[in-house]
């Protein structure tokens, strides 16, 4: 419940004249189709001017996409709390890093960090090309039939965090990580369906519904492959059989779990901790990358002008050659760059994120968004603010032009967020991603009869498209 503080002060907030409290602006989106919440919400904040206050379910909550608004929230140190949405799905992810507060994240945080340094992730580089690879013969074999990607890509990143940071590699023929894949997508969507449901907020009576049986069926499924993992690392881990983690060329490195195996003898990690950074890396690893691809790809396939640009760079560097990239191969892709920055602009695969404010933020036009307020930060309407982004709507690599970078508002392009809590594992994703497209581009040509300025999206954690997009796969011709 806010304070009389809170209240005073948030009322000042410009915003709506929506029915107080209790449902306040909720009362709007029970009424709209759920496909139809970000255009509802975009044509709010253009009301606005980029910001807007508003009663959620009793919680005042300031709704934004501009940039300014944005600086002031992500840059404070203090203001490091997650909003109420995410404990949903804190039964899944308990309280690792990504909804973790207080000291105990930034003790993570800081333990944790190390593990994205660029140089243990070059070492991974082969493992992402041997997973891109395997995913490129899986989707020649749709032989030009137009598919829905996702699940094969969501395989294929959950094939590379698993190896590339759990040093565990999953068998061609092993069904457990599309099955994995799958209870992920499901778990995302029923939390988020308690987020908009104010029955479903309760934990007791969710848990007399059928959705929370599900839901408790698929946490298995989630926890028990991670389980394994875990147990399997931390046997051969404590009879120090293999301290190192032998990847499939032969090289010894050490992986992120062995180093919370490591840490946990040092810094009194217990097995939940363990378990909670596990599911957390496994989640956030996956998810995010692959639907980031899926969008790419899209793109791609929407504007065959930009793939043959793209493919031509490719071929600059590797003539017709399908060797894996290097780290000096990946420097030259400046264009693809660029097309993954506009894809990551339009398609931000984590579309909003939400803060609860522990102290007050000024703004820099004087106002004060006041502590005990929750703010939504809508990253994917800010990459699509008009005032920052000129025909916001178009895809247009030529954007990401470095000189035209350093003229833009810093807040206005956030994919992996920023500030304190930004994306720890962003390095790891875009190296991956544009091996990841490389492998592809050089070997496929891709089509599509999706357009993409007619998709709607699913309100859910990650970013998902209404009915899924179909592309199809052709072998290129060298
Ligand atoms: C294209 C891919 C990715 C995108 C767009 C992305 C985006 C984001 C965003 C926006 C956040 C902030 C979330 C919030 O405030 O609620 C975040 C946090 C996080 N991401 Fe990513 N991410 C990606 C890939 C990855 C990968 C590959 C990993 C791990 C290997 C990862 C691990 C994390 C973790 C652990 C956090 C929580 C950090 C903290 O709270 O300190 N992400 N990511």
């Amino acid at each position: 419940v806010p304070s009389l503080r809170t209240v005073w002060m948030f009322n000042k907030l410009p915003g709506p004249n929506d029915l107080p409290f209790f449902f306040g602006s909720a009362w709007h989106l029970f009424r709209i189709n759920m496909d139809d919440v970000f255009p509802y919400i975009q044509k709010r904040l253009a009301e606005f001017g980029g910001m807007y206050a508003c009663y959620f379910m009793g919680l005042p909550t300031v709704i934004c996409s501009d940039p300014e608004v944005i600086e002031a929230i992500l840059t404070s140190n203090k203001n490091i709390d997650k909003g109420p949405e995410y404990k949903f799905i804190g039964r899944w992810l308990a309280n690792g890093i990504l909804l973790s507060t207080g000291e105990k994240w930034r003790q993570r945080r800081k333990m944790l960090t190390p593990s994205f340094h660029f140089k243990i992730l070059e070492d991974g580089m082969g493992c992402m090309s041997r997973g891109w690879r395997k995913t490129l013969e899986v989707l020649l074999a749709t032989k030009g039939q137009p598919v829905d990607l996702q699940p094969i890509l969501g395989k294929g990143a959950l094939d590379i965090i698993c190896e590339s940071a759990m040093g565990y590699v999953l068998e061609d023929n092993d069904d457990r990580s599309n099955e994995y894949v799958a209870a992920v997508k499901r778990a995302t969507r029923d939390s988020t369906k308690r987020v908009y449901n104010p029955l479903l907020k309760s934990d007791f009576i969710f848990d007399l519904t059928p959705l929370s049986r599900s839901h408790a069926k698929d946490l298995g499924i989630l926890h028990g492959f991670t389980g394994k993992i875990i147990r399997e690392r931390k046997a051969a881990f404590d009879e120090e059989k293999q301290l190192e983690y032998s990847d499939a060329d032969g090289k010894k490195r050490q992986v992120f779990l062995d180093t919370l195996l490591e840490m946990s003898k040092k810094e009194n990690l217990n097995d939940n901790d363990i378990r909670e950074e596990v599911d957390t890396f496994m989640f956030a690893g996956h998810d995010s990358t692959s639907t980031a691809l899926q969008f790419l790809m899209m793109h791609l396939a929407e504007n065959p002008e930009v793939q043959e640009k793209a493919y031509k760079e490719q071929q600059e560097i590797f003539g017709y050659s399908d060797r894996d990239p290097t780290k000096e191969d990946l420097s030259k892709m400046h264009y693809l760059d660029q097309v993954i920055k506009e894809s990551l602009r339009l398609h931000p695969p984590a579309p909003s994120i939400a803060w609860l404010l522990c102290e007050d933020v000024q703004l820099p036009n004087g106002r004060i968004i006041p502590a005990g307020a929750k703010v939504l930060i809508y990253i994917i309407l800010t990459h699509r603010n008009p005032k920052y982004w000129d025909d916001p709507d178009a895809f247009k690599p030529e954007r990401f032009d470095p000189d035209l970078c350093k003229t833009r508002h810093p807040y206005s392009y956030i994919p992996f967020s920023a500030g304190p809590r930004n994306c720890i594992g962003q390095k790891f994703a875009l190296l991956e991603m544009k091996i990841g497209v490389s492998t592809i581009l050089r070997a496929c040509k891709l089509t599509t009869t999706t357009n993409s300025r007619d998709l709607k999206y699913k309100m859910l954690i990650i970013l998902q498209p209404s009915t899924p997009i179909k592309i199809a796969v052709f072998p290129r011709n060298k």
